[in-house]
């Protein structure tokens, strides 16, 4: 399947004679016509929608080549600045491509625009969900919320003993020896209590962090849990849709945000709340005149704060976005390193790197500054706001309206009102980002798919026989509503048949074994499996159980070989798993590994060839002994010797079932019981390899034309 999606990824694409304008001419001149297949790179490019592409090195350098064709790389520009990597393998009817975007305008800009958009589009916070998620934690959210409560009381009663303290500590040092009095006896009562408060106040920290944290971490994983269910129950057009980034940083990032900022808030803004009017009640009472003046400068407070704090956030953002966005091009670059290389764009790479790097550094940079100004100016401040009351407090005390002890009070407590007072500041800032977070996770677990993952009919697999039925099949990708893919297209496929599918490049081949998989449903018309609509039959059984898939480029996961081919129907045995690789041809080079079938293939596969994965991919879907197989390009990324091998696995594997292949190369499917040719999304031509060859027809033109291409590869071979 070929498809260019514009995105900050490296992706192998698949073009063949169709999409490049000169595609002949591409493959026939060879590297003689380097100038033909530069100007096919760029027709190419514009018909994908770059617009004012131009070629950088107007010259094709050959990298490599193999018995099928050679490699040539380009470079080429997009208007906007993008550089592309565009890396041609040719071959006898298509051309390979790796396309690399490598563009850090470009990332930078579409980053931006898609986070302005997400800020745009940030659907409104589901308060009847968050109800739900909260409920199996409601015991230790009110257990947090009371322990909080205590804290905070506590914390205003500090104060008040605090001045009881130094009041009597001031009374000795004016009268005791005179009088003869006790200091121990007197210094006792308010002391104890402050030591009791204390105590309360260690207590009740301790409590209410451990219930805020095991509420907040279990509504997290709650979060984490129900978001990826619903992830794995979305249809594909879904994964169209929202990229892999977006979607982890949901489950990451999102749900972290959310947890973070509902703990805080309740931990921080209730302590706050409490705080603030605790300790304004209290420097009332202590002295109603000193409460009133520094009443009156609390809105100066408030108003500063906020308008430098929302300054410093709105800095703070995009340096965070900064990082995130020089972070993409470092792993743009290292997990595609191989691409790299092969461009030798080391140098390019590095470059790019550092101009994100260093942009990220200037907007740190830029915050510090800000931070500073801030503190600098808030200590200032409030210093003065201090002395102010140190002020007027002492001259309160001069005319005995206040003893030393109350200004003591006074001034922790309305220190205590202005640390809450910019803690709440902080926290409308972390409201709203937890809300907008919980807001982007909840829209995802709330989204039903239209293609359910399981439910359905299944037919007893002993009156299965695999007759399929495509009937005026019309189709468009959701993602593309106005492009019709498939229009009006028919095909039977009789169980235990091969038909193979044949025709140029974007005609809609892989849309119909797609459609075959129930990856998407047909806009008209209907697919029919002995006769059953595939929208009636139970999905999961489909794919699990009736289709079989093997495609271009096989997934390996990070596990052993043996996990790998059981991957789909984990119920297998050994020995049936051990059978399954016997008939893929695969068992030989499984046992010549280290560790055999318990060998660990790396996370890409990367210690495994094409060829190996490719018959691992054959054993896997062997394992499930699927009625219907559908080969899609399953050998074309293979050289010839690995070609031969996996075929003949293949020839084996298709035996008695009903078979849909789709092959660019016309010598793997001449034995094909019946040939459909497709063009446009619809069918143009069915019949055997020999009936089909005698019409002369579009399937006559496409054997003519790959044998003038193989012949036109071999001198190419011969010149490099
Ligand atoms: N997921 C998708 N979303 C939107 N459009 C798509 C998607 N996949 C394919 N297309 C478009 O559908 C059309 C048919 O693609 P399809 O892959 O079925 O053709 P094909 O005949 O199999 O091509 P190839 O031989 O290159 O694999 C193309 O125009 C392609 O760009």
């Amino acid at each position: 399947m070929s498809m260019l999606l514009w995105q900050c990824v490296v992706r192998p694409l698949h073009i063949s004679a169709h999409h490049i304008t000169h595609g002949s001419s591409l493959v026939r001149g060879g590297l003689s016509q380097r100038h033909n297949e530069l100007a096919a790179v760029r027709s190419l490019l514009k018909q994908w929608g770059a617009r004012g592409v131009h070629l950088v090195r107007n010259e094709a350098a050959p990298v490599g080549s193999n018995k099928h064709g050679a490699s040539l790389a380009f470079k080429v520009a997009l208007g906007t600045g993008t550089a592309l990597g565009v890396k041609v393998l040719t071959t006898p009817l298509r051309a390979d491509c790796k396309v690399q975007i490598a563009p850090p305008r470009e990332v930078h800009d579409r980053l931006q625009g898609s986070k302005e958009s997400k800020e745009k589009q940030d659907p409104p916070f589901d308060w009847l969900a968050f109800w739900d998620l909260l409920k199996p934690q409601l015991h230790n959210f009110l257990l947090a919320v009371a322990s909080a409560l205590v804290v905070s009381l506590v914390n205003v009663q500090v104060p008040i003993l605090l001045g009881e303290v130094v009041n009597v500590v001031a009374k000795f040092t004016r009268e005791a020896a005179r009088e003869g009095r006790n200091f121990m006896q007197e210094i006792y009562a308010p002391s104890i209590k402050l030591v009791k408060c204390y105590v309360v106040q260690a207590v009740f920290t301790f409590s209410y962090i451990t219930f805020l944290t095991r509420m907040g971490e279990r509504m997290a994983d709650d979060l984490r849990h129900q978001l990826f269910n619903s992830f794995l129950k979305q249809d594909i057009a879904f994964y169209d849709r929202h990229k892999t980034g977006e979607l982890v940083n949901r489950l990451t990032a999102d749900v972290q945000d959310f947890k973070s900022s509902f703990k805080m808030c309740i931990s921080q803004g209730m302590r706050s709340i409490t705080q603030i009017i605790g300790c304004g009640v209290s420097i009332y009472f202590i002295s109603p005149q000193l409460a009133g003046v520094t009443g009156l400068l609390v809105p100066l407070i408030i108003a500063s704060g906020t308008a430098l704090g929302s300054l410093l956030r709105s800095l703070s953002r995009q340096a965070q976005h900064q990082v995130a966005v020089a972070t993409g091009v470092a792993d743009e670059c290292l997990s595609n390193m191989r691409t790299v290389r092969a461009f030798a764009m080391e140098e390019e790479e590095t470059r790019l790197f550092t101009q994100e790097v260093d942009r990220s550094r200037q907007l740190n940079e830029a915050l510090g500054t800000g931070i500073g100004i801030f503190q600098a100016g808030s200590n200032l401040f409030l210093n003065g706001i201090v002395m102010g009351i140190l002020f007027a407090g002492g001259h309160l005390i001069a005319t005995n309206e206040m003893q030393a002890g109350d200004l003591m009070s006074f001034l922790v407590a309305s220190q205590t009102i202005q640390k809450s007072l910019a803690q709440l500041g902080i926290m409308f800032g972390t409201y709203v980002r937890g809300t907008s977070a919980g807001a982007r996770v909840f829209e995802f677990i709330n989204l039903t798919p239209e293609i359910p993952v399981k439910g359905g009919k299944i037919i007893p697999y002993h009156s299965l026989m695999g007759n399929i039925e495509f009937r005026n099949v019309s189709f468009a990708y959701p993602t593309r509503p106005d492009q019709e893919v498939l229009n009006n297209f028919n095909l039977r496929i009789p169980a235990g048949r091969m038909v193979a599918l044949v025709g140029a490049s974007g005609g809609g081949k892989s849309t119909v074994a797609q459609l075959l998989e129930r990856f998407y449903d047909v806009v008209r018309g209907s697919i029919t499996i002995d006769g059953e609509d595939l929208r009636t039959l139970d999905p999961a059984w489909l794919r699990g159980r009736v289709v079989g898939f093997i495609n271009q480029e096989p997934i390996l996961f990070a596990t052993t070989v043996m996990e790998n081919i059981r991957y789909g129907f984990p119920a297998a045995s050994d020995e049936e798993v051990i059978q399954a690789a016997k008939t893929a041809n695969a068992h030989d080079f499984i046992e010549s590994f280290p560790d055999g079938y318990n060998t660990v293939v790396s996370e890409r596969g990367v210690a495994v060839s094409g060829g190996q994965k490719q018959r691992i991919a054959i054993a896997r879907a062997l394992l499930k002994n699927p009625r219907i197989l559908v080969l899609d390009e399953a050998t074309s990324a293979l050289d010839a010797e690995s070609e031969a091998v996996v075929q003949e696995a293949l020839s084996r594997t298709v035996e008695g079932r009903t078979v849909l292949v789709i092959a660019h190369r016309l010598s793997t499917i001449q034995n094909a019981n019946i040939i459909a040719v497709m063009q446009h999304g619809r069918l143009v031509e069915i019949g055997t390899h020999e009936d089909l060859k005698k019409m002369g027809g579009i399937y006559a033109d496409l054997i003519r034309q790959q044998q003038q291409e193989e012949s036109a590869n071999t001198d190419n071979t011969r010149w490099l």
